[in-house]
């Protein structure tokens, strides 16, 4: 739905990777004006001159209410909204750059579904550590949202979370159009945890694939992952709900079945016998599990969560377990397991 004020919000989208390009175009074409950043001066030439990003998004014309540039404080300027879409692990270090020019109240949205390495944070809460904001300043967008379907405008759900609910309306009614709707919650830690863990199960469920097993062992994985998924992040303080939403099984289904997902297609590569190195290597895009499975298998550690398939998937990328091994639970299982 298009919005009813005169002139056009002015948003900021930082990274134009397929996400952020993708998100970027779900905003224009939701009516705002959009300045994106992009590291590379030739890609934010390639997206404001030709309206096209095809490193990322072949075939792809993009509304002309975005714009991009490579200098930051240009794209910040003016912006409501700022919306992070840079791989999880180099969050710290871009935030560090922009702190001091971020508007001073802007509403700052996540669109990351990963955890930092070494600390386990969220991504929120490396927003708020280090843009010093408030839970109602800091919201998060999740959910089955492969950036290639949103951007050929497949009819989509999201999720916008923040611990202000008015925050989430803002951003949701920013972040919607005729293609993309988005529901609102204010589970921050259940809509993230859900983005980062079915990134785990995806890159397990890879595997299988890549073994050549069939449509059984990937039901019980995705079945038991869910589980999985949602003892850790109830662990966490989530809501269970949350993990049965668009954030939770909702982004699990799409990741698990869809051949475009990175995360999917990396577990693939390690089911068909790369090694972890190789898998890296062929990888062009971000596939955020890679860098998830050590830090969510401390935090699991630290509340006592069991995360059998989690630890399978980790045990793979180490090169201590066949993939033909996996199972959808420990192997080392003597006796039933409650379900
Ligand atoms: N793609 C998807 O379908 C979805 C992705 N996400 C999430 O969005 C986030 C971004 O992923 P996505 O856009 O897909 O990734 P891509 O690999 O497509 O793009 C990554 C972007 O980040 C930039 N980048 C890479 N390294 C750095 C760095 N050190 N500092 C600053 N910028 C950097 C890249 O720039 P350059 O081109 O110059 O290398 C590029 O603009 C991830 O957390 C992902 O899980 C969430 C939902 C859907
Ligand atoms: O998060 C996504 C879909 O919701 C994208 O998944 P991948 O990062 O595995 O491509």
């Amino acid at each position: 739905m298009a919005q009813s004020t005169d002139s056009p919000r002015r948003v900021a989208v930082l990274g134009s990777g397929s996400w952020g390009t993708t998100f970027a175009k779900i905003l224009a074409d939701g009516g705002s004006s959009v300045a994106m950043w992009a590291r590379r001066p030739e890609l934010a030439r390639e997206i404001s001159q030709s309206n096209r990003n095809s490193d990322y998004l072949p075939g792809i014309n993009l509304p002309r209410n975005i714009w991009a540039s490579a200098r930051l404080p240009e794209v910040l300027e003016g912006a409501e909204q700022v919306y992070l879409s840079v791989p999880s692990q180099s969050l710290r270090e871009n935030l560090r750059i922009v702190r001091e020019i971020i508007p001073e109240d802007a509403l700052v949205v996540s669109l990351m579904k990963g955890v930092e390495k070494g600390t386990g944070a969220r991504m929120s809460e490396v927003i708020r550590q280090e843009l010093g904001l408030g839970g109602e300043r800091v919201a998060v967008a999740s959910g089955p949202n492969l950036a290639l379907e949103i951007a050929k405008e497949q009819p989509t759900a999201a999720v916008v979370s923040s611990e202000s609910i008015d925050t989430a309306t803002a951003v949701a009614m920013t972040a919607t159009n005729p293609y993309f709707r988005s529901f609102v919650n204010t589970d921050v830690i259940g809509t993230e945890f859900g983005g980062v863990l079915k990134n785990l199960i995806a890159v397990a469920i890879g595997i299988v694939d890549g073994v050549g097993y069939g449509e059984n062992t990937k039901a019980s994985i995705i079945t038991r992952g869910l589980a999985e998924m949602t003892d850790f992040a109830v662990a966490y303080g989530a809501r269970p709900e949350t993990l049965s939403g668009l954030a939770g099984l909702g982004d699990l289904i799409a990741t698990c079945e869809s051949s475009l997902s990175r995360n999917n297609t990396a577990g693939r590569l390690l089911g068909q016998g790369y090694s972890y190195s190789e898998v890296i290597k062929q990888m062009n895009q971000t596939a955020e599990g890679l860098s998830s499975v050590a830090p969510v298998l401390e935090l699991a550690l630290a509340k006592g969560v069991q995360m059998p398939i989690v630890s399978q998937v980790a045990e793979v990328l180490a090169g201590t377990l066949n993939p033909r091994d996996i199972a959808p639970h420990l192997t080392t299982d003597e006796l039933p397991q409650g379900e």
